[in-house]
């Protein structure tokens, strides 16, 4: 059972793929995290940011280490652990430039397609281009959306500065998410969209609980219709 959940920035995708993925058994994966690990890589190695080719000539040089474990989802850059100076402000602000690069998409999505088919369970696996790239034959493709109101009212709450401050400015957290959304959705390699086959579940309204359950309940509609099929398939060999 392969789980693609993909929409923009705080939408709910990861609070909602590490419950749905946690309730039923399932791996987990946060492309998001792996794009952050790369760019916080480059910036740690003195890589400029600005330049494409500079990053593109990069993209090969790190090892990017992720679990799948919802319950203790883990990232590592060179063996470092990534998980807490990807959140920062800096990762944050470079990290569209960066994904945007042909060379770092290929490498992650090769690493992220060989996470989806070691896990032998099934996986949930969130981020801007998976139902439409990475995974394009998901058993279940969800497209979750929220007003840029709900979305930057969520993220201010959790985003920290450089120096470990709360951010506490809605209008400045606002803009950089749609300046943000804005470079994702437009750049020509895999931009964030939603796959035609896609659910899109709009969470403005709902609570993280109801939206939990939404998914895990198409989860299981895709998991029996796909146990319906199989026979079929099997038979017709
Ligand atoms: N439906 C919801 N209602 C209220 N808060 C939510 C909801 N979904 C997620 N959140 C909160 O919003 C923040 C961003 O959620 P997250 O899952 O990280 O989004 P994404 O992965 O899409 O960027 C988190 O603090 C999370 O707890
Ligand atoms: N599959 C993906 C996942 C993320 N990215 C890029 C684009 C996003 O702005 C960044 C960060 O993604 P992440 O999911 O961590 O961002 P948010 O937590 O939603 O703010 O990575 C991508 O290009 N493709």
């Amino acid at each position: 059972m392969i789980v693609a959940i993909d929409g923009p920035s705080g939408t709910g995708k990861s609070s909602t793929s590490k419950a749905v993925a946690a309730q039923l058994g399932l791996s987990y994966l946060d492309t998001g995290a792996q794009y952050r690990a790369i760019t916080w890589w480059m910036l740690s190695n003195g890589v400029d940011v600005s330049d494409q080719e500079a990053i593109a000539a990069a993209a090969d040089k790190p090892s990017i280490v992720s679990g799948t474990d919802p319950r203790q989802p883990a990232i590592s850059a060179d063996g470092l652990d990534a998980a807490g100076p990807i959140r920062t402000q800096e990762v944050t602000a470079a990290v569209s430039a960066v994904s945007a690069v042909p060379e770092v998409r290929t490498r992650i999505t090769e690493l992220q397609r060989a996470i989806a088919a070691e896990a032998g369970g099934g996986i949930v696996v969130e981020g801007r281009d998976i139902g439409t790239t990475v995974l394009p034959g998901a058993d279940l493709k969800v497209f979750l959306t929220a007003s840029p109101e709900a979305r930057a009212a969520r993220r201010s709450g959790e985003l920290k500065t450089t120096e470990g401050k709360p951010v506490t400015d809605l209008a400045a957290t606002q803009q950089a998410l749609t300046a943000r959304d804005k470079a994702d959705s437009s750049r020509k390699a895999s931009p964030l969209k939603k796959a035609e086959d896609a659910v899109e579940v709009d969470t403005t309204e709902l609570t993280l609980e109801q939206v939990i359950e939404c998914v895990v309940t198409l989860v299981e509609k895709a998991a029996a219709r796909k146990a319906e099929a199989e026979p079929v398939e099997e038979a017709a060999r």
